[in-house]
């Protein structure tokens, strides 16, 4: 409870899935350009990550950042990538060096190497293909916030080796509440419940590292990610597979 956490991003879903699971385990800095749509009981700063002075006030006493905000569309164009992306995140990097912040957890996604599905679907999706991406291939990004998600990472690693932020990027799958996404099976070979979700990023804010960058995923039975540096560096213990739902998101028991 005496770790002082900034949340950024904080009103969005993997924000709300992270607050719902480990909301009282740290004093919460709460950061999002939009004001929160239910009462909080945590400190709440309405501000843009592309501001560099309310990113920096924000950061005044906080040991982590959990930099989520940005804009989170397959399809966003690059203006918006461009400046909520980018240029947030190089913004929350610098302010954190600046104010003596050890780490920042970057939210980044599976769209940074969207592309090495290309020549492999549908098969990697499937229980049986044993092929995994686990972290140390080169981003292969299939679309412009790709490109954006792969540009964090990359800011990471820079500020991590030229000015000695922990940084851990962690490339989220697909995050849904309560059950996989229904009828698509890249969705359910990605998915990430809300409980691993709060727990991954609590091992994050834990944990020990330099650089890491690790899958977001929950224990799928049909992943195409490796969850090994996660459970090695992080002690992620991920308790949900997709594959104890059905095809239409109902718990298999119940069927
Ligand atoms: N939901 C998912 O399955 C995945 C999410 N991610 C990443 O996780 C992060 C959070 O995603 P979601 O919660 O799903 O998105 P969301 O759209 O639900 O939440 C994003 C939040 O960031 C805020 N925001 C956006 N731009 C901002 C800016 N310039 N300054 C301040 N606040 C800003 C928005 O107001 C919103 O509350 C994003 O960076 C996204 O790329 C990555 C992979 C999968
Ligand atoms: O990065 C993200 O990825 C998920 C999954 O991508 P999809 O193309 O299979 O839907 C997406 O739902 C989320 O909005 C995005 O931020």
């Amino acid at each position: 409870m005496d770790e002082r956490v900034l949340l950024t991003g904080a009103e969005g879903r993997v924000g709300q899935a992270v607050l719902g699971g480990i909301g009282d385990a740290y004093e919460w800095r709460l950061f999002d350009r939009d004001p929160p749509a239910e009462e909080t009981d945590h400190e709440f700063v309405i501000g843009d990550v592309t501001d560099d002075e309310t990113v920096r006030d924000a950061m005044a006493d906080v040991d982590t950042v959990v930099h989520l905000a940005g804009d989170p569309r397959p399809d966003a164009p690059w203006d918006s990538v461009l400046r909520n992306n980018i240029d947030g995140t190089q913004t929350v990097y610098e302010a954190a060096v600046e104010t003596g912040v050890d780490r920042v957890v970057f939210a980044s996604s599976n769209h940074a190497v969207g592309h090495y599905e290309t020549d492999r679907k549908p098969e990697l999706y499937r229980a049986h293909d044993d092929y995994r991406l686990d972290g140390t291939e080169l981003p292969r990004p299939s679309n412009l916030y790709g490109v954006s998600k792969a540009a964090g990472e990359t800011l990471g690693r820079y500020y991590h080796d030229e000015r000695g932020l922990s940084v851990a990027c962690v490339r989220i799958g697909n995050l849904t509440k309560g059950h996989p996404p229904i009828d698509y099976e890249r969705g359910q070979a990605m998915w990430l419940s809300y409980r691993d979700c709060a727990h991954l990023f609590e091992r994050c804010i834990e944990a020990d590292y330099g650089y890491e960058i690790v899958y977001g995923i929950s224990d799928n039975d049909r992943k195409y990610y490796s969850l090994e540096r996660a459970k090695d560096v992080l002690g992620y213990e991920p308790q949900d597979n997709s594959a104890e739902y059905t095809n239409q998101g109902e718990p298999k028991d119940d069927v």
